[in-house]
């Protein structure tokens, strides 16, 4: 024998009631099935809002009785029930109405009153269902459980297991294949009816399948199991296929709603099993709740979360080493009926925090200033602090007992995105990890776990954009093409949130921008506010949020700190923040490590190439950087082999402009200061304190040619120079040489310039835009280290801002 529990959304209407009757004809012919109904959906609070209209004198409450009525008359009709039921349902309209009505005489509810109303949409759906079920052909015995099921009353109403086993033993000797009971309602020591709680339809079931000494369990729903989170917050949630009775306990009670959390203890006494399917996709495998259940591949088996917590917070330096002040204050909360829902109390014992209800704030504060009313006057205890808004999250696994590093993960995961944890205690059985956040975190928090301990789902990253040029085009055109790749591979699934230029920003609303990016911000747009979009970013509080650079801008440089403050990662090309004044360069850095995200700039110097992580790799393992030489502008190298090849100094520029080689504006190329900003960023990561003003620098060519304003006038001034750069070529051939803007550090000293390269010297042959950077260090010191390759041109560019926010986001 079976029991199978229907929650009100499986008996919702006649169409529902159709589909529970083919789950249970499925067994019906193997074994009896004892079979719980909840009201029809919705009902138990529309009766419940009915008593509370009428004791407000409301006469609205007929009205809403009326269509109470109308739904349970529509099911009889579509089920075409004999008249028999539609009787019995009138009468018990009837009933029901005559005790409204008393209520709004009185204007009074008495608890007796309040059960008999609010229980009656079992009675009359059991009763409505099991004359279908017969209807069908099955032999149905409707029961009434207030005649087995015994509750005694004591602080609150509790179950009488013995007086209930007792009488279900009269259940075994009637002839039936299906006996049907209405959930939730019960009987006091008087015979009055009782009820079992909100959701207590389930318990109904736990109970019976306890005295009937059943061998299952099923609660029918309307999802498929319990789930690994709440799908409504965690789209990748997915049903956890078994778990144990402790997992569902912890679980349920921490918010997971899928069962009422009472039900498991007389399931868990009798170790009978608990399935919980999906009414609505009954081949589903759902969940089974079992002693032994088989491990998942994750260690942890499934988070919950509850809102609409207050931080509860006595203190005061009158407690330390006092006895008492504990069992005062737990007992003072006990005796108001404050449920506390987490407790953690400083080692110092200056505090004790815990978590409680936010509808019972008030009651909490007044209860417990008037306990400690003397001591508060004295200034040992404080006024009780109580922070609103919050949320406690709970992760729940068997398998995390005694398994080390699972709360480190989950912490650190948590402090990589920002989230400040209020509160934290971990159940002595290791069952649960449990703390408190904010709630406008929750969802965040439990993304963010949840793409960490279930490996089968892959993890969000939600980029926004800042510069979608010549690079950020080509990047975004990369990311769109390997977005398959990276989802199935790697498990990233990249989401663009929005994309600014200096004209535009488009934020997306839910969708992912990556496919039609360009068309949005050209058709959908607003005008472009930085400010605007940083603030957006830090609302959308979403996790793995990287915030990408690839403008030339000063202005998006100074936001970085804001950013960071975030808890958003930033990737950049834009070399001007690794450029700009040391102590900012280190405040940017520091703020990244404060807030636990990373700022990341590889394509500052050699574009994809691997320089930075070159030198921050030989650093971390104990190497010092003595020296560099490099070539590293890609446009210079590019213009000076074109110039040699034989093109015009002019021509070869306005090559490199078209290529894409150059920076928005050229002359920060020709004037020497991008190769100025490289030569900073490479000995600051070396460790060198280096401004500016400390490295010497010979513009590449003649000043009088840098006081345009645009590009046109460069080249208009480029061209009037022109005798200057033949010059060179003159010289070169006369001394076997050729002119490389060259970068160097040594010996603490810093310079750029133009300079005579040999045959035999290492940038003598160095091909279109390539970059040359040689590193000499303590342990590359005859040999220097050199890494070679091209080092502008949007492709390779966008591979190194590409290869960064990977490295961020895999993690
Ligand atoms: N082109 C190359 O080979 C390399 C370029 N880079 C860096 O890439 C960055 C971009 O270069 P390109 O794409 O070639 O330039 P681009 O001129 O084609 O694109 C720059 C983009 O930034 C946007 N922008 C400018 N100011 C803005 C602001 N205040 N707010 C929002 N957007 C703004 C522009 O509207 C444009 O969309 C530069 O910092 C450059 O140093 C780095 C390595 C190599
Ligand atoms: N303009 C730069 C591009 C990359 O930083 C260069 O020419 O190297």
């Amino acid at each position: 024998m079976k029991v199978l529990k229907f929650g009100g959304s499986s008996v919702s209407n006649s169409e529902n009631c159709k589909r529970v009757q083919e789950i249970i004809k499925r067994d019906y012919a193997n074994c009896k099935q004892v079979v719980v109904v909840s009201a029809f959906g919705g009902v138990t609070d529309e009766l419940e809002r009915c008593i509370n209209l009428a004791s407000d004198r409301n006469k609205e409450y007929e009205n809403s009785l009326f269509k109470v009525k109308e739904r349970h008359f529509q099911v009889i009709n579509e089920l075409n029930l004999p008249a028999e039921i539609e009787f019995g349902t009138s009468k018990k309209f009837d009933e029901i109405a005559e005790l409204l009505q008393g209520v709004y005489l009185l204007e009074e509810i008495s608890q007796k009153v309040k059960n008999s109303v609010m229980g009656s949409g079992e009675i009359l759906s059991s009763l409505i269902f099991s004359a279908y079920l017969n209807q069908c052909g099955m032999n149905t015995v409707l029961f009434d459980s207030r005649d087995f099921i015994k509750t005694q009353n004591g602080k609150g109403v509790f179950l009488n297991s013995e007086q209930t086993n007792k009488n279900l033993e009269a259940v075994k000797n009637v002839e039936f294949q299906v006996a049907l009971f209405p959930g939730f309602i019960a009987s006091g020591q008087k015979g009055e009816m009782t009820l079992l709680g909100r959701g207590g339809s389930d318990y109904t079931a736990s109970i019976l399948a306890a005295g009937l000494k059943c061998s299952e369990l099923e609660i029918w729903t309307d999802v498929s199991g319990m789930f690994t989170a709440d799908p409504r917050l965690v789209s990748q949630a997915q049903p956890i296929e078994q778990m144990s009775f402790q997992e569902a306990m912890e679980l349920s009670h921490f918010g997971a709603k899928v069962i009422y959390p009472p039900t498991l203890i007389p399931v868990l006494q009798n170790k009978i099993n608990v399935r919980i399917k999906n009414t609505f996709a009954p081949d589903e495998k759902g969940t089974l709740i079992t002693s032994a259940p088989k491990s998942e591949r994750s260690i942890v088996r499934g988070l919950s979360s509850i809102n609409n917590i207050n931080l509860f917070t006595l203190s005061g330096s009158g407690m330390v080493g006092i006895s008492g002040f504990a069992s005062r204050f737990f007992t003072c909360l006990a005796q108001n009926k404050i449920n506390v829902v987490l407790i953690t109390q400083a080692s110092s014992e200056q505090s004790m925090s815990v978590g409680i209800n936010e509808g019972d704030r008030a009651l909490a504060i007044e209860a417990v200033r008037s306990e400690f009313e003397m001591e508060i006057r004295m200034n040992l205890v404080n006024e009780p602090a109580v922070e609103q808004d919050l949320s406690i999250v709970a992760v729940v696994g068997e398998d995390m007992g005694y398994t080390p590093g699972i709360s480190g993960k989950v912490f650190s995961v948590l402090g990589r995105n920002g989230v400040n944890i209020r509160a934290m205690a971990q159940g002595g059985n290791e069952l649960n990890i449990t703390f408190m956040v904010p709630t406008f975190d929750v969802k965040k928090v439990l993304n963010v776990i949840h793409e960490d301990f279930f490996i089968s789902t892959h993890k969000k990253v939600n980029l926004y954009i800042a510069g979608v040029g010549n690079v950020g085009g080509k990047l975004l055109e990369f990311m769109k093409n390997q977005y398959d790749y990276l989802l199935e591979e790697k498990g990233l699934q990249l989401i663009v949130r929005a994309v600014t230029n200096s004209r535009k920003m488009y934020f997306a609303k839910d969708e992912n921008m990556l496919q039609d990016w360009k068309q949005k911000l050209e058709e959908e747009s607003e005008v472009a506010n930085l400010q605007e979009f940083v603030k957006r970013m830090d609302q959308a509080n979403l996790r793995n949020s990287v915030f990408v650079d690839i403008t030339a801008s000063e202005s998006v440089s100074k936001v970085y700190q804001q950013v960071l403050n975030s808890t958003v990662s930033i990737v950049a090309c834009n070399k001007i923040a690794a450029s700009s004044e040391f102590d900012n360069y280190l405040r940017i850095k520091a703020a990244a490590k404060k807030h636990n995200v990373e700022f990341m700039f590889e394509s500052n110097v050699g574009a994809g190439l691997p320089v930075i992580s070159t030198i921050n790799s030989l650093i971390h393992t104990g190497d010092k950087i003595v020296g560099i030489d490099a070539v590293v502008s890609g446009s210079l190298n590019f213009i000076m082999n074109e110039f040699n090849n034989g093109k015009s100094f002019v021509e070869a520029v306005k090559m490199a402009m078209e290529q894409g080689f150059t920076e928005p504006d050229p002359k920060i190329d020709l004037s020497g200061m991008d190769v100025l900003r490289k030569l900073l960023i490479l000995s600051r990561e070396a460790g060198y304190k280096l401004e500016v003003k400390d490295v010497e620098h010979e513009p590449m060519i003649p000043l009088s040619c840098l006081n345009g304003e645009t590009a046109a006038d460069l080249i208009r001034d480029l061209e009037a120079h022109n005798d200057h750069f033949e010059a060179w070529r003159t010289v070169m051939a006369e001394k076997n040489i050729r002119y490389r803007y060259i970068a160097s550090f040594a010996d603490g000293k810093a310079n750029v310039s133009l300079k005579e390269v040999t045959p035999d010297h290492p940038f003598y042959d160095i091909h279109g835009k390539d970059n040359v950077i040689s590193l000499k260090t303590k342990w590359y010191n005859d040999q220097p280290l050199i890494i070679k390759g091209a080092g502008a041109g949007a492709e390779v560019t966008a591979s190194g801002i590409f290869g960064d926010i990977i490295r961020i986001t895999s993690n």
